[in-house]
């Protein structure tokens, strides 16, 4: 280290933070490069494969759909949602948002729980979606934003489908009443 020689402590300190701070610098981008990307654009609907549908009760369904590869990851953060595309009884065209029952650890697929309502505008391309058929979806969507670890527990309440979000979060669930 001969260009040190002769030159002030503060000199050297400071040399020593940056090196430190490349250092680290250098460890987080390596990190964030290995860290799988997501499959999701929050700008443009992309399409993805039914795979498997299957009925849970008369009207709630599940809806597998494959990502692009078997170790691709959907990339939704946990409590976030994302927008599925379709059309009503009429053709209309309708967004509507769903928060997946599966995690970025569940690789190569996505699922959906979904409530069908007979006269629901969605529910009609939900209930008529057959496996092979693709499903056009943006996100990720919201503003909560979960770190594991964040909290030591959670309190919950939801009603209906509002229950597929608690799936993501949940490592101990108690289910204090349940309907049909
Ligand atoms: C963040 C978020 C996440 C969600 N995640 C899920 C999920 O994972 N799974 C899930 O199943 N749902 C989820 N939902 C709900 C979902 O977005 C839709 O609201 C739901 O699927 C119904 O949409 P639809 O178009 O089928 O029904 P809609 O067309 O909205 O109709 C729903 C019901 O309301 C009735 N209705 C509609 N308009 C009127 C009116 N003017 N007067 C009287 N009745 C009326 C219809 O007849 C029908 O029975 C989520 C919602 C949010 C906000």
């Amino acid at each position: 280290m001969d260009f040190l020689q002769g030159r002030s402590v503060e000199t050297m300190v400071a040399v020593a933070v940056a090196v430190v701070a490349v250092a680290v610098g250098g460890a987080l981008l390596l990190r964030r490069s290995k860290r799988p990307k997501g499959c999701l654009d929050p700008e443009n609907f992309k399409k993805f494969k039914l795979v498997e549908k299957t009925q849970i009760s008369h009207n709630v369904a599940k809806f597998r759909f494959a990502l692009p590869t078997p170790t691709s990851v959907l990339g939704l953060p946990i409590g976030q949602h994302i927008s599925c595309r379709g059309q009503d009884a009429t053709g209309e065209e309708v967004i509507k948002p769903y928060t997946p029952t599966t995690l970025d650890s569940d690789l190569g697929n996505f699922q959906l729980v979904i409530k069908m309502y007979p006269q629901g505008r969605m529910s009609h391309h939900f209930r008529e979606m057959k496996v092979g058929d693709y499903m056009s979806v943006k996100g990720p969507k919201g503003r909560f934003k979960y770190q594991v670890g964040q909290v030591r527990a959670f309190g919950m309440l939801a009603g209906g489908s509002g229950i597929t979000p608690m799936f993501q979060v949940k490592t101990k669930f108690k289910a204090l009443y349940c309907s049909q």
